[in-house]
């Protein structure tokens, strides 16, 4: 598992481990592992370390503390070093000092020296950062995030919010970002996570809580979570999963709901509705019932939703079920929260940002530039976990640690896309998974299956549906 944590923990950390430690002991670790990460991404450009252009952006705070001892570093490796320092009477002194004597210099020029060089260091803020860069701040950002220099944010971009990913203002973009002890939320969730690029973690030694702030599913975690059938198993132990989705107006979703139920490892599905015919053309080991959810037969778990219409007598029926209920698309604007809230048995809720929007009285534009405190407060609200769908895709439920979905893919932004994820994870929950391993789980898969079925192009949502099968091969395989 992978694990961010927020600001305030690793302070707390950082604090018990310096009071361990001779003064400055992990700030040198921290820039050690800086300046070999940075040496790294000069090689990597076909270039080397010696003779390379490498500018500095300096804060007054220990985060320009660590470019300076990476500068300097890089400065007895034969770089030449320049910092742009925001406020110099306040620059890290021993930072500073250690630059200088490694034959590093203040750039007297900084637009000149920004322009010419092939990689920035940002270390304008930090953890420290309070609020929006200021004006100073900004414009620097800018000038590096427009360069043509490979740009590696120290520790986070500036500008980005640590504990949340919301960037409210300018903000560096990085090609890269070294992070220190842990992973920050911002580093996981868009929109920050976007600005930080590919994002390598230093061990500075830190002992951090068992409970993490957020964390994203590994491959191996995957592997342990997916359902395989034993010796002793049938289709009914195997799980049933119920689709109650699709309409006269609109039976491809419920096509695409059990097409990705057929992949999500119950041993059987049961379509429900007036898209049965649809249905059974494309995938005649569905079993479809035409009447009302309740008499269709045993299921071990519902997906209620996609493409259903108006057709709220369906989506109530479902929810009165005993057993765990997602739901999705029309669904979500059919159940009242306090029939959800009500509920004994697990529900889980799959919107994307214009749903959560909706059922939250908010802006769709608030949601997507605050992922994580809405997430959170949907699922506080609806007593329910919830998956929010997007660029980076959310899981929360009272009382849990949210995970981040690592594998999405911007191809998997396609219609009927969500139709299949539901029907994946609501064949998950019907084999057994609780309703967040179904859905990070589901979430991970899907996300795999869209990268393997796009290779770098467009994908249809049934393209998805038929990646699954290999997106499982690869997570059970690692
Ligand atoms: N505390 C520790 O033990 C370690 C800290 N390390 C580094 O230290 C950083 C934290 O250092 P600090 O606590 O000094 O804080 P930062 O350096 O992150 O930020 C504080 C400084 O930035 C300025 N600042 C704050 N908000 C600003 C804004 N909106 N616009 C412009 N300037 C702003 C403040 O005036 C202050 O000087 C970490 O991110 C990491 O890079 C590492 O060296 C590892 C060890
Ligand atoms: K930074």
């Amino acid at each position: 598992m992978r694990t961010a944590f927020v600001v305030e923990t690793v302070r707390a950390a950082e604090r018990e481990l310096m009071a361990r430690l001779p003064e400055g002991a992990l700030m040198q670790r921290a820039a050690a592992g800086l300046a070999a990460a940075c040496a790294e991404f000069l090689g990597q450009s076909r270039g080397k370390v010696y003779g390379s252009r490498v500018v500095l952006l300096v804060g007054s705070g220990d985060n320009g503390g660590d470019a300076l001892y990476a500068g300097a570093r890089l400065a007895r490796r034969g770089a030449g070093v320049a910092a742009v320092l925001l406020a110099p009477e306040r620059a890290h002194a021993g930072g500073l000092r250690a630059l200088l004597a490694a034959g590093g210099r203040v750039s007297t020029a900084p637009e000149r020296d920004i322009a010419d060089a092939r990689l920035i260091l940002d270390g304008i803020v930090g953890i420290g950062g309070k609020g929006g860069l200021r004006p100073d701040a900004a414009r620097l950002a800018a000038l590096a995030s427009d360069s043509r220099a490979f740009v590696v944010a120290v520790d986070l971009p500036s500008g980005v919010e640590a504990d949340t990913g919301e960037v409210r203002g300018p903000a560096v973009r990085a090609d890269a970002t070294v992070t220190f002890g842990t992973y920050k939320p911002c580093l996981l969730v868009d929109p920050a996570r976007e600005l930080a690029g590919a994002v390598r973690l230093v061990d500075i030694g830190l002992e951090l809580p068992a409970a993490a702030d957020l964390e994203a599913l590994q491959y191996a975690d995957v592997a342990e979570l997916l359902p395989v059938p034993g010796a002793e198993s049938d289709k009914y132990r195997r799980g049933v999963v119920g689709i109650a989705a699709g309409s006269a107006r609109y039976p491809g979703a419920a096509v695409l709901a059990v097409a990705g139920a057929l992949r999500g490892g119950a041993g059987a599905v049961r379509y429900v509705g007036p898209a049965a015919d649809a249905v059974i053309d494309r995938f005649p080991e569905t079993l479809v019932h035409a009447g009302p959810p309740s008499k269709a037969g045993r299921v071990q778990a519902w997906v209620v939703g996609p493409g259903l219409g108006d057709d709220a007598d369906r989506v109530r029926d479902v929810l009165a079920a005993d057993v765990p209920v997602l739901i999705d698309a029309d669904g979500l604007r059919l159940a009242a929260r306090a029939t959800v809230r009500a509920r004994t048995a697990p529900t889980l809720l799959t919107p994307h940002a214009g749903e959560a929007a909706a059922l939250l009285g908010a802006d769709r534009a608030e949601v997507e530039a605050s992922r994580l405190p809405a997430v959170r407060r949907l699922a506080e609200s609806y007593g329910a976990t919830v998956l929010l769908k997007g660029s980076t895709t959310l899981i929360a439920a009272p009382g849990r640690v949210v995970r981040v979905n690592p594998t999405g893919t911007s191809w998997l932004a396609t219609a009927g896309s969500g139709d299949v994820l539901s029907g994946l994870a609501g064949s998950l929950l019907a084999a057994g998974l609780d309703t967040v391993d179904a859905a990070s789980t589901a979430a991970f898969l899907h996300g795999l299956a869209g990268r393997l079925a796009a290779w770098g192009g467009p994908i249809g949502a049934q393209d998805v549906a038929e990646g699954v099968r290999g997106a499982w091969r690869e997570a059970t395989r690692a």
